[in-house]
């Protein structure tokens, strides 16, 4: 396994960044992948919004298997935090959000009214790491194409707030805080999905973790794709790469097996996955913070 950089410049400056944009809204509205409601975190967070009211959104629903998001579900739940699931690029996000946004501010809501305050806008920023699908969830929220930049070094400009139809305003600078991968599991999975850099990680680990986690949790699938045999299915990872190196005519080049392997997983062609299991949680449990 590679050394993995963290760069502890670049995140606390991103961290200060989110920090003062904080102060302005009611809630915050973390955004994880549904192939990696954990991994897609940075553990950082909790420290940086502190008790501020918070909002999980599960996106790419449409690229994750359903039951295991579920799970992921009542897991966030069970930390008394609220969270959906969705596909950011579908309509009826904005409906799905704002109905979320008022449930988690509910009481904050409510003590507002009757004090007499008239309800306004809920103002909230999107939080996340690069990928994840931020743009693609505030252009929807706000009903257009916007240009957005995040907290990218060197980016400085006032705020703005973007209207949705509904009563949510959504700051136009979204946080974008780094995943955490010095665990070696969690950078084989962002690695996977493509949340981070090909070249982060050697494909040949990627592909044997890949095999090993599909054999495991989805079988039928990867015996279905590749058509295996029982006994094909049985083989060792990394007897599995050189069968279906050969299968493929690549002859020992093993390098386009690896490729073809992660494509069709990242395009779905072995079927909906979560590589998270709240299953596995014991093991890995809350990702332990002090990074800065
Ligand atoms: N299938 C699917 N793809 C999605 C969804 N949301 C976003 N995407 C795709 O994910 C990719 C990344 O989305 P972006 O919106 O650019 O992600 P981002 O978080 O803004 O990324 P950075 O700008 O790198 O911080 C794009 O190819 C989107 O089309 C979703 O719900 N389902």
């Amino acid at each position: 396994m590679v050394v993995i950089q963290w760069f502890p410049g670049h995140m606390s400056k991103a961290r200060r960044q989110v920090q003062e944009n904080l102060k302005h809204v009611d809630i915050v509205m973390e955004l994880v992948d549904a192939r990696l409601p954990l991994s897609s975190r940075n553990p950082m967070l909790d420290k940086i919004i502190g008790n501020k009211p918070r909002l999980v959104i599960i996106n790419k629903k449409d690229l994750a298997d359903d039951l295991e998001i579920q799970k992921w579900v009542h897991y966030f739940e069970s930390q008394g935090i609220l969270a959906v699931k969705i596909n950011a690029k579908e309509q009826q996000t904005v409906k799905k959000l704002t109905k979320a946004a008022r449930e988690v501010l509910a009481e904050k809501l409510e003590r507002a009214s009757e004090r007499g305050i008239q309800n306004k806008a809920i103002r909230t920023m999107i939080i996340g790491i690069p990928n994840v699908g931020k743009s693609t969830l505030m252009n929807r929220l706000a009903g257009k194409k916007i240009a957005i930049t995040g907290n990218r070094p060197g980016v400085t400009r006032g705020q703005q707030w973007l209207k949705t139809n509904e009563a949510l305003e959504i700051l136009d600078t979204p946080g974008i805080l780094w995943p955490k991968f010095e665990d070696q599991m969690i950078g084989l999975k962002l690695a996977l999905t493509g949340a981070i850099k090909d070249d982060l990680i050697p494909k040949d680990e990627i592909s044997i973790f890949a095999l090993d986690f599909f054999k495991e949790n989805y079988p039928s699938e990867l015996k279905a794709r590749y058509k295996l045999s029982d006994h094909e299915m049985s083989l060792s990872a990394v007897d599995l790469i050189v069968l279906l190196t050969k299968k493929y005519g690549f002859r020992d080049d093993y390098d386009r097996f690896y490729e073809l392997l992660i494509k069709d997983i990242r395009d779905g062609k072995l079927g909906l996955y979560t590589l998270d299991r709240v299953s596995d949680l014991t093991a890995v449990d809350e990702v332990s913070d002090g990074n800065d």
